[in-house]
């Protein structure tokens, strides 16, 4: 098995009430602190254990079992007692380095399908699509109801992955990475019409069958006539990573020019097995190690 070279991708609307068994969002009392000046949340993000990241300058804090930057906790808190999901909501969960990219690249596409057409004859450069003029992660907010997390900087999946081991010194961002992938993977076999777990190798295998069963999902399948005039095969080619390093959006070497990310952070190889290239055989034996005790007796397998 080559753990290293996995990446994992649950999509989903997340139940959040079901969670922790928590009371609903809707029933829960307003958050003490958010809207009054907020010493409560200042007092209680200060009070959470801390890490800086393994390799960012940040300061991390341990929210609810998960490292996150700790500038982002007060809007994590708000967020968890705030927002209350509507039922087509969909939110793609992916940790950094696991696909996000083409994940939200691949459900945008699908789900703003019938406004914004994937061509489907007329040459890519000709098309006036979103994708072509924006990265993925910009046009989130083209579409009402989806929701993903955010960019992270130029670290490659095998580094992120070498990176989320425990350490006594630092953390990783959003990690535990076991502990992320297996409240997924477990919520996709609790509530599968919830959550629809998703793996980057089976993606590559099969990126028209993955989107139809995306599309299935979010309540959008394709019908007939759609899959008589070629629009599944539209947005794989129209989501591909030739495609999207060749678009105007991408093409002046930065994906987000103001902040100076580099295009290679986003569109890098998009293979499996790279992880040769950045891990030692003994690191991978590590890793391979670390996967067989977090997942043994989950059923969660990678081919
Ligand atoms: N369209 C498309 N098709 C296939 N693969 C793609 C695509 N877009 C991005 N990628 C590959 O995904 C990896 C980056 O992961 P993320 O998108 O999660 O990165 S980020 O956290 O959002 O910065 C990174 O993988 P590696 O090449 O292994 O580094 C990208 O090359």
């Amino acid at each position: 098995m080559a753990t290293a070279g996995i990446s994992f991708s649950p999509v989903g609307p997340v139940p959040f009430e079901d969670v922790d068994g928590e009371l609903p969002a809707s029933e829960r009392p307003a958050p003490e602190g958010i809207d009054d000046g907020d010493d409560h949340l200042a007092d209680m993000v200060s009070s959470l254990p801390s890490k800086m990241e393994v390799n960012l300058p940040l300061k991390l804090r341990l929210y609810r079992g998960f490292w996150l930057a700790e500038i982002h906790v007060p809007a994590a808190v708000a967020l968890r007692r705030r927002f209350v999901p509507r039922p087509d909501d969909v939110i793609v969960a992916s940790l950094p380095k696991c696909g996000t990219t083409w994940l939200i690249a691949l459900t945008f596409a699908t789900m703003a399908r019938h406004v914004h057409h994937p061509p489907t004859s007329a040459p890519a450069s000709a098309s006036s699509h979103p994708l072509h003029r924006l990265n993925p992660h910009q046009c989130l907010p083209f579409l009402e109801g989806l929701f993903a997390p955010v960019l992270m900087p130029d670290v490659s999946f095998a580094e992120t992955l070498e990176s989320y081991r425990d350490d006594d010194g630092g953390a990783k961002i959003y990690g535990p990475f076991w502990d992320h992938i297996l409240g997924y993977w477990h919520a996709s076999t609790e509530v599968p019409d919830n959550v629809l777990f998703l793996r980057y190798e089976e993606l590559l295998r099969d990126p028209a069958g993955n989107v139809r069963k995306m599309a299935r999902f979010v309540g959008l399948p394709f019908s007939e006539a759609e899959e008589e005039a070629g629009t599944v095969e539209a947005i794989v080619e129209l989501c591909s990573l030739d495609r999207m390093r060749g678009f105007e959006a991408n093409r002046t070497g930065y994906v987000d020019a103001q902040r100076k990310i580099p295009r290679e952070t986003l569109f890098r190889k998009g293979v499996v097995g790279d992880w040769v290239n950045h891990m030692t055989p003994e690191m991978a034996r590590r890793v391979d190690d670390i996967v067989a005790d977090k997942f043994s007796g989950t059923g969660l397998t990678f081919k």
